[in-house]
């Protein structure tokens, strides 16, 4: 550094001072007042301690207060007090100006480097020097900030770090409140469920007990008028017998017709207690039904407690682990409960997780019945009159028999039209003598499923008249219903066969007896019945036949005068038939499935996509083959509680084997059924999102992989980032968007994703491309593919 003096000092007149800091330059006193232009010092001057560290302290206190770090870590630096000692130059006012003002006691004094006189900067003209010393000062501290510049950074990386942990930490805290709230809401339902079901089973008692009076009243009754009847008739025959003169012909004809009303009244009687104990059976049914549902509803409600249980528990023993990590100590840290209130938090044991989910493994045996064959045969079900009746009806509608299969005729009646081995029948109005045929048989059918609106009825004309092996699982059978069969005339045996393990069964069919099989046991056992004589060439396969390419084929039949009809049988088949059942849609699914409604009003799916719903909150859940039902379309909407946790949440390989496992189980039950799987919605959270995504492109891969398997595109849900925007979510009475709850959908929502699920079935058998999932621009299928994270969008 050098010093140099640019002009003469005008704070001393009196005494002039000149100091060169030059080498050269002898004696500082003999030259005090001169200019000594030019000169340099031959080391740099000392600058006081007591003023560089006072600056520095104000600086550093700056700092301090500016980061917020704490006093001893920030200060204590090195080398910056220390600047004085080795460099020489200027010392510590030791000797005295030769001004001799001494009055500022913080003075600077500068030493000559050859007499050591001390000399006020100003003295020595020296103003610049003082300038530049306060120059080097501030360069020195903001070197030394420099210094200290990587240990702020990571501090403020920690910073940083500790409130996205403490904002993670809250929302799980806001997570446990909204469960306690669901919680609070279940536990009122079930109390609610159970008083229900207590009024319920009160009703049953009493009516039960009302049925017990009712017949009690009315045999006594019964009882003395059959009495009754007796006298009268041993009265009678006495009389008659005797020949008896006092009996006149009038009294016999009196006490006749009054043995004729006595009877008529006891039959009525006898009517009218048996059709109070059919409507009582049947109350008794029904309500035996809805306190089973309720029960059931109660279970399942059950089940979601303990769900949300778990996830509590899982919430909570996650919150240790946070709270480990935030603070290690053990405190809390920086968060709070909801009350703010650290002490109030209870941290309850963590469970178990669920790693062995019960429907991992196929419910399924791959040999053997899963179902019975039939659920239930009755003998002597058809009076002999209304035996009679029917056989004439027939009898006189021979012409309208359609033959089949060469042996044997049909003749449909029902509501819709049906096709039926290669033929279409149309609708036609069920002839009274057959509905009084259903009246006859349905007491002896308590627990049937049927809403009868057809028959088919079948002439096997002799011996030889038979029906192949097959299944009644045509499209247009209602799913969940019973099919009924009533024999008529000969005797027949109808012969079951296991598809699976080929077992065998066989029922004979007697003349009058009645015979149920449900819709479900068609996709797991064949039926037929066998020509009583030799087996003529067989080449009808009544499973095999492409209803939509045949025409009705009749086959020259004998004349009804060479059909014996001591060999002929009928049979009369009762199924629910229309043809919108071959639209029928299962919804296995979430929350966001619950309120889907199945229906023909507004608001409902329609009356052209008839069906039920099934939860499946969770992949695993999704319900066995059997338990879901012949349903044409099973639509499966899973997977978001899978993965929105944040812990204990399974790989998404898991998850996809998992589905895999679930599909292939009802493919192979169902191999006409078409699986439509629903991508997961987006939702408001872009965190999860971003998994969303990634199960998405995996989903839409294993699809494309499969057969018969189609993709309900949801992204129309989305806004550009791929979020649920708010007006396709939940909202407060007020119309507030519900913040808090990220995944459900409102009901603006709901509409869209219910066309959603309709398009797709509607367009079955149209091949999707995956080309479609590969999106143009802005909408959600964008963001699925800017996320890159799918090998679907990297294959060729
Ligand atoms: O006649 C019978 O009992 C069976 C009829 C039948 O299986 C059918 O019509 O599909
Ligand atoms: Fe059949």
């Amino acid at each position: 550094m050098k010093a140099e003096i640019n002009e003469p000092t005008k704070t001393k007149p009196t005494i002039p001072k000149r100091v060169s800091l030059s080498t050269s330059h002898n004696s500082a006193k003999g030259t005090a007042g001169s200019k000594s232009a030019g000169n340099t010092p031959s080391s740099s001057p000392l600058v006081s301690k007591d003023v560089l560290t006072s600056k520095n302290v104000q600086k550093r206190r700056n700092l301090k207060e500016e980061l917020n770090i704490d006093d001893e870590e920030v200060i204590n630096v090195d080398g910056l007090d220390e600047v004085t000692a080795s460099e020489g130059g200027l010392s510590t006012p030791k000797g005295q100006c030769p001004c001799f003002n001494t009055g500022s006691k913080n003075a600077l004094l500068i030493k000559c480097v050859k007499c050591t006189q001390a000399f006020h900067p100003t003295c020595v003209n020296l103003n610049g020097l003082t300038k530049a010393i306060e120059k080097r000062s501030e360069a020195e501290a903001f070197s030394d900030f420099l210094k200290i510049f990587p240990r702020i950074s990571q501090c403020n990386e920690e910073l940083k770090e500790s409130a996205s942990t403490v904002e993670f930490f809250n929302e799980h805290i806001k997570h446990l409140v909204i469960n306690e709230d669901s919680y609070k809401v279940q536990s009122q339902k079930l109390n609610h469920m159970e008083t229900e079901i207590k009024l319920i089973k009160q009703g049953m008692d009493r009516l039960s007990k009302l049925s017990q009076e009712k017949n009690e009243l009315e045999i006594p009754k019964l009882e003395i008028l059959k009495q009754m009847q007796v006298q009268l008739q041993d009265f009678i025959r006495s009389n008659d017998n005797k020949d008896s003169k006092e009996l006149s012909e009038c009294s016999a004809g009196a006490i006749k017709d009054a043995l004729a009303d006595i009877n008529r009244f006891g039959l009525l009687l006898e009517k009218n207690s048996s059709s109070i104990r059919l409507e009582i059976d049947s109350l008794k049914e029904v309500i035996h039904q809805q306190v089973h549902a309720k029960e059931e509803d109660k279970k399942s409600n059950e089940i979601s407690f303990d769900r949300i249980d778990s996830i509590i528990a899982d919430i909570n023993a996650q919150l240790h682990s946070i709270s480990d990590h935030v603070c290690p100590k053990g405190s809390l840290g920086v968060a709070v409960n909801v009350d703010g209130d650290r002490s109030d938090m209870q941290f309850s044991p963590p469970l178990t997780p669920n790693t062995a989910s019960p429907h991992l493994v196929s419910t399924l045996p791959t040999q053997g019945p899963a179902c019975d064959p039939y659920i239930k045969y009755v003998e002597d079900v058809v009076t002999d009159d209304l035996r009679e009746k029917l056989l004439q009806v027939l009898e006189t509608s021979s012409a309208d028999f359609t033959s089949v299969g060469g042996s044997r005729d049909v003749l449909y009646f029902g509501e819709h039209g049906y096709w039926y081995t290669g033929a279409y029948h149309k609708a036609r109005t069920i002839p009274l003598e057959i509905q009084d045929l259903i009246d006859c048989v349905r007491p002896s059918l308590p627990n049937t499923r049927s809403w009868i609106n057809s028959c088919l009825v079948t002439r096997y004309r002799g011996p030889n008249s038979h029906i192949p092996m097959h299944s009644d699982n045509e499209a247009s059978i209602d799913p969940e219903s019973d099919i009924i069969t009533v024999s008529i005339g000969q005797e027949r045996t109808l012969k079951f066969i296991h598809t699976a393990s080929s077992a065998e069964s066989s029922l004979t069919l007697k003349n009058g007896s009645v015979y149920v099989m449900s819709r479900l046991s068609q996709e797991i056992w064949k039926h037929g019945i066998d020509p009583l004589e030799g087996l003529n060439e067989d080449t009808e396969d009544l499973n095999n036949v492409d209803q939509d390419q045949l025409t009705d084929h009749d086959i020259e039949r004998p004349a009804d005068s060479l059909m014996n009809r001591d060999e002929v049988r009928y049979s009369f088949t009762f199924r629910h038939v229309a043809p919108f059942f071959k639209n029928s849609t299962v919804i296995v699914g979430d929350s966001n499935t619950k309120y889907i409604k199945f229906g023909k009003d507004a608001g409902t799916l329609g009356k052209w996509l008839p069906g039920k719903r099934m939860w499946a909150a969770k992949i695993g859940d999704i319900p066995s083959p059997k338990d879901i039902g012949p349903y044409r379309n099973i639509v499966i909407h899973s997977g978001i509680n899978d993965i929105r946790d944040d812990f204990n949440r399974a790989s998404n390989r898991a998850l996809i084997g998992q589905l895999k496992r679930k599909c292939d189980d009802i493919q192979k039950f169902y191999p006409n059924a078409k699986l439509h799987l629903s991508l997961l919605l987006p939702t408001k959270s872009p965190h999860v999102n971003v998994r969303v995504r990634e199960l998405n492109s995996l989903f839409i891969d294993f699809v494309f992989n499969r057969n018969n398997m189609f993709v309900i595109d949801n992204s129309v849900l989305g806004t550009q980032n791929g979020c649920m925007p708010s007006k396709y979510g939940r909202f407060l009475r007020n119309g507030t968007p519900l913040a808090n709850d990220v995944v459900h959908l409102g009901r603006e929502g709901l509409r869209l994703f219910c066309m959603n699920i309709k398009r797709c079935i509607v367009q079955r058998g149209e091949r999707q491309s995956v080309e479609r999932f590969r999106g143009r621009s802005g909408d959600y299928r964008d963001a699925l593919i800017r996320g890159g994270r799918s090998p679907i969008f990297h294959r060729s």
